[in-house]
């Protein structure tokens, strides 16, 4: 997950490839509560791992489930023992339930009814996201629910419910702010419903109805079958008790895969080198993990892609998609079949030859922020022209290329808006998209933007590369770490290459002599190198840090050096570190050599006097005894050789910016350099 304060985006090109996705958020939260309540212990297989569901994972473990492995792994399935639909008398806690409304709601109505002490709590936005409905509904029956701040809304305090006075009328809820109240309803009640049937009226119009469906099919799975009459009364039967169906699995989110289903009908495939000759011959995204025979309605998000003119063909766990119409013809859709997935189209209509109306999604108003003012502020910050109104938004595209505005989205913690707006990328005038707080996609898709960049390609001379070259113990290293951690970009290393491509040969067994200088020369331009924000070196899944470091290491790297098809594969591998987002390169000729066309070069020296101090205290600190006078001599000649050396020699690029350190913290030098970067962005500060 990208955790910086923003995620540049260069301008993308095109799209191939597949894509797993992660679970399902609603089917998740769905079936960690249903599991909770159950007997038994019941087997969840492809969990979804992010901010909504350990929310609803760490409040079920307070409540005293069972849930083993502790946290969630990936590729292993979770077990969740249930408390068999009874909690021990007078169980207390407070619940912080973050952002997520499918277990804030949820959770809400299944403790009211179970009766306890608890208090439910949640972040800021959450107590600006209604529940009075859910409330009301629950007053009904008894529960004792009461408003900790302002009426209606979260926080909550839940206490000991007193049943005698309901007289088993239907309970009626409202249905016409969030389909999460009837849910709450559907999936909380089967607990009281042991020895009679509880009906459940729908007062109004009904919204998010697909989000029933999927309520309905998994208590199906978990043996409560309840009876639908027409989208306006449900009831659960008497008689009804939970029964864990053993093991269980989560489709990928549909809403998720909005994303790449628009992605696929935005940007061009790429074409095979062996249909290069071939244009039409286009390559597509496919879609892992869900497909036309979902239970999520965010699946007909399909039917609105294809409208626009998307080409998606689709099977039982997958779906693929390619580019048809384009541009993308303008629709006008009553969205509020698919209020998450919706959101999706908005920033499709940027590439739509009219303007697109999507009507009916007024509860977009009261998800992760006020949606509709969202996405009409930072679609008109691209260049849109945007109408809103209370439960609608008509989006009309920049007219021509040249209106298109480079952007910094603000994103609201709102993981959707940052996830649509990352399409922006593809707009015709080239443009960088910058999006705000990209953390906050961990809501529902933490590796999203991974996911993202798996599947996009773009021309190398758009990814933008950072250049940080300087003399020996100059600090280049820990300044690009630092710069390279906080714009979420790739990190290059290539004084430690040698050393690897050293290590590596002679760990294959090989002789360090030209009798391999080929086989040596293929294996560095593969080696899985990765180079990380602690200064840590990986080759494949094993740090190798200190490997590298030793004497041998450095005898090796030094044999290696001296075959020229070794220097000449290690160029080719340097340039694949060039992927997006961006990338910092620190050595010696990154700027002058390697990366000549980098938008930001960086000449970073100390004075030879200030570097030994530097490199007497790190050597100190390892418990390593040295002298300041003879790493001083060293760095000297050290300097002298580098400068001179016949390939190469060490040099500012002309077109570098040089940054004396010697009186600097490593925080002003990584400062000076992001402030140097962020002036030669078109955004303006972040
Ligand atoms: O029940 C669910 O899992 C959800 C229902 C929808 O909310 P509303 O019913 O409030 O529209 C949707 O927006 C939300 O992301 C998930
Ligand atoms: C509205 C959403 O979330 P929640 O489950 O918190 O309502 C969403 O994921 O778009």
């Amino acid at each position: 997950m990208f955790t910086t304060e923003f995620l540049d985006l260069p301008p993308l090109d095109s799209a191939q490839g597949s894509v797993t996705l992660p679970g399902s958020k609603s089917i998740s939260n769905r079936v960690l509560l249903l599991a909770a309540l159950s007997h038994g212990t019941t087997t969840i297989h492809d969990l979804l791992d992010s901010d909504d569901t350990q929310v609803m994972l760490a409040a079920l473990k307070q409540l005293g489930c069972h849930i083993t492995p502790e946290t969630v792994l990936p590729g292993q399935p979770i077990a969740v023992t249930g408390i068999g639909g009874q909690l021990p008398a007078d169980t207390a806690a407070t619940l912080f339930l973050g952002n997520a409304g499918t277990a804030m709601r949820p959770l809400t109505a299944a403790l009211a009814v179970l009766g306890g002490h608890f208090e439910m709590t949640g972040v800021p936005r959450m107590y600006e996201r209604p529940i009075g409905d859910l409330v009301d509904a629950l007053r009904q029956l008894g529960c004792r629910i009461d408003y900790l701040r302002d009426p209606g809304f979260p926080p909550l305090k839940i206490g000991q419910p007193d049943f005698s006075r309901w007289s088993d009328a239907p309970i009626q809820v409202r249905g016409d702010v969030s389909s999460q109240f009837l849910t709450s309803l559907l999936m909380a009640l089967p607990l009281q419903a042991t020895d009679k049937a509880i009906t459940i009226e729908v007062v109004g119009e009904l919204i998010s109805k697909p989000y029933i469906h999927i309520t309905l099919e998994l208590l199906a799975r978990f043996g409560i079958a309840v009876e639908n009459d027409s989208w306006q009364r449900f009831v659960i039967p008497a008689g009804s008790r939970y029964r864990s169906p053993g093991d269980i699995h989560v489709e990928a989110d549909a809403s998720s895969a909005s994303y790449f289903i628009a992605l696929g009908a935005i940007a061009t495939g790429t074409t095979d080198d062996a249909d290069a000759d071939n244009a039409t011959e286009r390559k597509s995204i496919r879609i892992l993990g869900v497909g036309q025979d979902s239970i999520q309605g965010d699946i007909r998000f399909i039917e609105a892609a294809r409208a626009m003119g998307a080409q998606v063909e689709s099977g039982p766990n997958w779906l693929e998609v390619s580019r048809g119409n384009w541009p993308l013809k303008a629709i006008d859709l009553d969205c509020n079949h698919i209020p998450d997935a919706a959101m999706t189209l908005g920033v499709m209509a940027l590439y739509a030859d009219g303007t697109t109306s999507l009507r009916n999604i007024a509860s977009w108003r009261v998800k992760e922020t006020d949606r509709i003012a969202a996405m009409a502020i930072e679609l008109r910050k691209l260049g849109a022209t945007v109408e809103e109104g209370a439960d609608y938004i008509r989006i009309t595209p920049p007219a021509k290329a040249s209106d298109w505005r480079a952007a910094s989205i603000h994103t609201y913690d709102d993981h959707r808006v940052a996830m649509c707006f990352s399409l922006a990328a593809f707009n015709p005038a080239k443009l960088p998209v910058r999006i705000q707080d990209p953390k906050c996609v961990g809501k529902t898709f933490p590796d999203y933007f991974e996911a993202l960049f798996s599947v996009c390609q773009t021309e190398t001379q758009h990814i933008p590369v950072i250049c940080i070259d300087g003399p020996t113990a100059s600090g280049k290293g820990t300044i690009a770490a630092e710069v390279a951690k906080a714009l979420g970009y790739q990190l290059l290393d290539s004084g430690a290459l040698y050393r690897i491509t050293g290590l590596a040969a002679s760990r294959a067994g090989l002789a360090l002599d030209d009798s391999n200088e080929e086989t040596i020369a293929e294996m560095a331009l593969d080696l899985p190198v990765r180079f990380d924000a602690q200064q840590r070196v990986w080759l494949g899944e094993e740090d190798i840090s200190a490997a590298i470091r030793s004497e041998e290491a450095g005898m090796n790297a030094s044999r290696v050096s001296a075959l020229p098809a070794v220097r000449t594969a290690l160029v080719d591998l340097q340039l694949s570190f060039q992927t997006l987002p961006g990338l910092v390169a620190d050595g010696r000729d990154m700027g002058t050599v390697i990366f000549p066309h980098a938008p930001l070069k960086v000449y970073l020296w100390a004075s030879a006097q200030c570097r030994a101090e530097r490199r007497h205290k790190q050597l100190i600190s390892k418990g390593i005894s040295a002298n300041i006078a003879t790493l001083l001599a060293d760095l000297e000649a050290r300097d002298a050789r580098d400068m001179n050396r016949a390939t190469a020699p060490l040099k500012p690029a002309e077109d570098s910016l040089q940054l004396d350190s010697s009186e600097m913290t490593i925080e002003d030098v990584v400062a000076q350099v992001l402030s140097w970067w962020q002036e030669r962005q078109p955004f303006g500060r972040a």
